[in-house]
């Protein structure tokens, strides 16, 4: 029993190391996880006393929890009963593919991230680059049913959507995105998923995967997570709205029992900018050649450095207007009153329309709506500028107009264009880069749907 044991140094060193990684998984661990969990509750105590929308206890439930409820669900085990057959897999073997996707699909939230640095950071970024301008919100969300789950539909324009909205929402509560696979990669992913965003894969997806996450998306709809779903499901490549996906609507909509007292209210969200980050990119990805999105890290590395150098330089100047227009919110129980047809794609549009209802209008749409129109006069894009405005304002619209001239407010979108080499200017005469064209053309198409007379 006290025989001295030689052992080689490495022995002892791996000895040592399992020792430690025993006793702190055992002791050490527990408890550190037990006082960063007192702390996170007290944080979100605090927090859902000034919060419109608590945090609900689902959104705080861990999440190997939420994994292991999704995949012992009824509708979930029995998808994977059907794909075990179809497979001609043992069932073991496809309950670990669908544990694989709860894995994939499940977030877990960390308040601290969300409240303490991602709101703040996003506040930060969105005032650094854009004059932020908010309509409606107070309307909007005054006659909702504290009950309801509330999900806000957005139009997708920019990767600076979900940061200026985030922003936008904190007051209320945390949203949950559905977030596209790009996102899932290291760093990305591991970040989104603490801040409540659940993946969605839109290419290859089987009835097994589709099950899991309709029904991640039911339970988490039926236990009042707010979200925030981008119909469209994927950035504009042309400015203008794209017809929506129904896929998350549908599963909401068949899981919705209109009898139920938790109602699902919509709430839409139209958003335009003065400049979209990755104009460029998005036209080139729109193409007939290419066929998705491709933003390289190198491309955004190159946009940094740039972006940097012009701050330290003190030559960085905002990019104009981001503007953000709540729209009427849409009551689930109402709209299954009607009675639809289709009511996923009835559901579907409803939203669309109501995100165009709202669309902000903005000088920069304006002025390249009277470049594409064939204007080369700085006197001529300021009068089709005041005249359009003018217009928009009488259909009820939210025209993010300065209170000045015309021509200044026309000469500040030109600067824009023309610091870009989209244009430049010759006394009062335009002189357009052609290659320029499908640019202008983007601005032009994030004009809401025409309704009022063409000057
Ligand atoms: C600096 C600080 C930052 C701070 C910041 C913090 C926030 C940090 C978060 C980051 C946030 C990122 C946010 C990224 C933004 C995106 O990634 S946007 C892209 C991702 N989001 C979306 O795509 C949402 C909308 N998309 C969908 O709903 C898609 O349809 C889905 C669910 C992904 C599936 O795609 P799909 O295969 O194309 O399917 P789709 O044709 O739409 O529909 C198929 C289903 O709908 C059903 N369906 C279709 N038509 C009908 C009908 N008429 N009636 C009934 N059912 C129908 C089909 O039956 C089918 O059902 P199942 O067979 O699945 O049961």
């Amino acid at each position: 029993m006290f025989r001295t044991v030689e052992l080689p140094l490495w022995a002892v060193i791996l000895l040592v190391i399992f020792a430690t990684v025993t006793f702190a998984s055992h002791f050490l661990f527990p408890s550190v996880r037990w006082y960063f969990r007192k702390r996170a509750e007290r944080l979100i105590a605090q927090l859902n006393t000034r919060l419109k929308v608590p945090i609900q206890p689902f959104k705080l439930a861990r999440r190997m929890d939420t994994i292991n409820r999704l995949n012992h669900d009824p509708e979930v085990a029995q998808a994977i009963v059907d794909h075990a057959r179809e497979q001609d897999m043992p069932e073991d073997v496809a309950y670990e593919t669908a544990r694989r996707y709860a894995r994939e699909i499940v977030p877990g939230f960390s308040a601290l991230l969300y409240f303490g640095v991602a709101t703040r950071l996003a506040r930060w970024l969105s005032r650094s680059l854009y004059r932020v301008r908010v309509t409606g919100e107070a309307e909007a969300l005054a006659g909702i049913d504290p009950k309801a789950t509330v999900i806000y539909v957005l139009n997708h324009r920019s990767n600076m959507d979900y940061v200026l909205v985030t922003w936008l929402a904190a007051h209320q509560t945390a949203l949950a995105y559905a977030v596209g696979e790009w996102a899932r990669r290291w760093p990305l992913g591991p970040l989104i998923r603490a801040m409540g965003g659940y993946f969605v894969r839109r290419r290859n997806l089987n009835p097994l995967y589709r099950r899991v996450l309709a029904r991640y998306v039911q339970l988490a709809t039926a236990n009042g997570v707010t979200q925030a779903v981008f119909p469209e499901g994927r950035l504009s490549r042309d400015g203008a709205l794209q017809a929506p996906k129904l896929g998350i609507l549908s599963y909401i909509l068949a899981d919705h029992d209109p009898e139920d007292t938790r109602d699902v209210v919509f709430v839409p969200v139209a958003v335009n900018y003065e400049r979209v980050l990755e104009d460029r990119v998005l036209i080139v990805a729109g193409g007939e050649t290419a066929h998705s999105f491709r933003l390289r890290w190198w491309m955004v590395a190159r946009y940094l450095w740039r972006h940097l150098q012009l701050r330290l330089t003190g030559r960085f100047t905002r990019f104009g207007y981001a503007a953000v227009v709540f729209g009427r919110p849409l009551s689930l129980h109402r709209f299954l009153w009607q009675g639809h047809a289709d009511p996923a794609a009835a559901l579907g549009n409803a939203l669309i329309d109501r995100i165009g209802e709202v669309l902000p209008v903005l000088p920069m749409a304006l002025v390249c709506e009277a470049l594409t129109k064939g204007a080369r006069d700085v006197a001529v894009v300021a009068a089709h500028l005041e005249t359009r405005a003018e217009d928009w304002r009488e259909e009820g619209r939210a025209v993010y107009y300065a209170q000045r001239e015309a021509r200044d407010t026309a000469m500040v979108a030109l600067r824009m264009l023309g610091v870009r080499k989209a244009l430049r200017l010759d006394g009062d005469r335009i002189v357009l880069a052609e290659d320029w064209l499908p640019v202008i053309a983007y601005y032009a198409n994030t004009l809401p749907m025409q309704k009022v007379n063409e000057t």
